[in-house]
Parts: structure tokens; sequence; C-alpha cells
């Protein structure tokens, strides 16, 4: 099966600092790849730079096969949904109208539809009407996961998507990127809450310094050993009933 998305032996600058240092990533149709590392690790850089938003010094960033930089917008529109980190907006335009912004290649009366359904199901139906700007954080960063889901791209990259939200749309939102996957979309996802990225995930890449240190499935990528090198964490995955959990204290100190 082709991979939705490769990115190869990225190496690239911001400024001098040198923020991607020969990292990689692929993903499969169907599955949830998280991507996770410490503040600075790289992350957006990783895919901003296999999205081809951002220069690189080598590497090679394939979306179905095809080259990024060989797309036109509209192409790479076609077969990507990417939700950045960064949640600017500048119009004061209705939740509804912000969603439907995902999918500018229908009629405008179904891209309206489309968005609906997608403020139903990230739970905001009721902020349809109310202007994005006049909305918490929490509230705006669901209309925008709504605008992603409304893209129905066979490829979702989502940075960070449940940054602000309160714990049970955290979860809703990895249960959504879930369903996405399970209906065949490829789905990537960074996060920094490591339980999360393990219940929700499929194989976590585990980023430090713009190098890969893990690419495995989560109890392999997350292991004590990777939790102490790359997190500076004693600590280790645990399995309670409601899943994989993290129980971590940061290295050196005693526990309580
Ligand atoms: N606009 C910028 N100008 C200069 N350096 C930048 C810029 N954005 C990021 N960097 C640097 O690039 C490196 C990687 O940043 P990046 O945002 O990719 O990391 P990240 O893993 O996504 O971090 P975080 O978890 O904090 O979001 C960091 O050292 C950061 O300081």
């Amino acid at each position: 099966m082709t991979a939705a998305w490769t990115i190869a032996d990225a190496r690239a600058r911001r400024g001098r600092a040198l923020v991607l240092d020969g990292a990689a990533l692929s993903v499969a149709p169907g599955e949830v790849v998280g991507v996770v590392g410490p503040n600075g690790a790289g992350k957006t850089s990783l895919l901003r730079a296999g999205l081809g938003l951002m220069p690189v010094e080598t590497g090679q960033a394939r979306l179905a096969g095809r080259p990024v930089g060989g797309l036109n917008p509209v192409e790479r529109a076609r077969l990507v949904g990417y939700l950045p980190q960064e949640r600017r907006l500048a119009w004061n335009l209705p939740a509804l109208e912000v969603a439907a912004l995902g999918a500018p290649d229908l009629p405008s009366s179904k891209a309206l539809a489309v968005a609906r359904e997608r403020l139903e199901r990230v739970g905001v139906a009721d902020l349809a009407q109310r202007g994005v700007l006049d909305m918490s954080g929490g509230e705006r960063a669901r209309v925008l996961l709504a605008r992603l889901l409304a893209t129905r791209a066979p490829l979702l990259v989502a940075d960070e998507p449940v940054a602000g939200l309160d714990p049970d749309a955290q979860l809703l939102t990895l249960d959504l990127l879930r369903a996405e996957a399970a209906a065949g979309a490829a789905v990537v996802v960074t996060l920094h809450d490591l339980g999360l990225a393990a219940r929700s995930c499929d194989r976590i890449l585990v980023l430090d310094h713009g190098r890969v240190a893990a690419d495995e499935a989560p109890r392999q990528a997350l292991s004590s050993e990777v939790l102490a090198k790359v997190f500076r964490l004693d600590g280790a995955l645990v399995e309670t009933p409601a899943g994989l959990i993290v129980a971590a204290r940061r290295s050196g100190t005693p526990p309580p």
C-alpha cells in the first residue's frame, strides 16, 4: 500500500540552528501516528517541512507517492488537511463559515452542510452562528478541528489539536481522529500528553533535537529508557482500566 505521507532525511534550520537533523516519518492509510517530544524538539518543523511549508537543506517528502514540491496548492489541499499549532484567525466569521472553509471543493450549500455536521461532531453546533473571535480558546479550537474534519482529506495532520481543551474534549478529539483513520484516512497528530498518545496512536514517533529517537508501537516508543533519555523523566507506562497512562516524575527528584 502506498504510504499517505513520507518524509525522509529531513534536515532544516531555523535561523542558524539546526532544528531537523535527518528526521523521517511515514504514515499509511488507516493509521494514527503520534509525534511527541520535548518543547523545541522539532515536531512542528517536521510537519511543516513535510508539507512543503518550510525550506529544507535535505530531505524528500511525498504525499500519496508524489513529491510535495511538485504539487500545486489545490492538489496539496486535496491530499492533506492541516491543523496548524497556531490558532490564528484574522476575521470574526461565524463558526459555520470557518468550518466550511475546510471544504472549498464543494458548492457553498454542500460545504455549509458538511461544516454543520462537523460542528455537531465536535460538540459546538450551538455556536454555529457565533463569531470565532467571540469564543473561548477551547471553543475556537473545536471549530478549527471541525474545519480540519470538513476537508475529508485522505491525510489529516493535526499539530497539538488538544491544546487548551477540557479532558472530555481531548478524548473526543482523539476519538474523532481515530474514527477518521478507521474510515481509511492517515492521521498524524502531535501531542504533549504521553498517556493520551499511548492510548490513541498506533505508532509513536519520538523526536529529540530534530532526530528520531523512537518510531514504534507506544509501549516500545515510550519505554522507561526513552522517557529518561528524551524527556528526563523517571517513569513508565502503566496499564489502567482506562488504558495506558504515563506515571513519571522529573529525573532525580525524590518520590512524593
Ligand atoms: N519562527 C522561528 N524562528 C526561529 N526559530 C524557531 C522558530 N520557530 C521555531 N524555532 C526553533 O526551532 C526549533 C524547533 O521548533 P518546533 O516548533 O519545531 O518544536 P516543537 O517540537 O514543535 O516545540 P513545541 O513542543 O514547543 O511546540 C526550536 O529550537 C525553536 O526555538
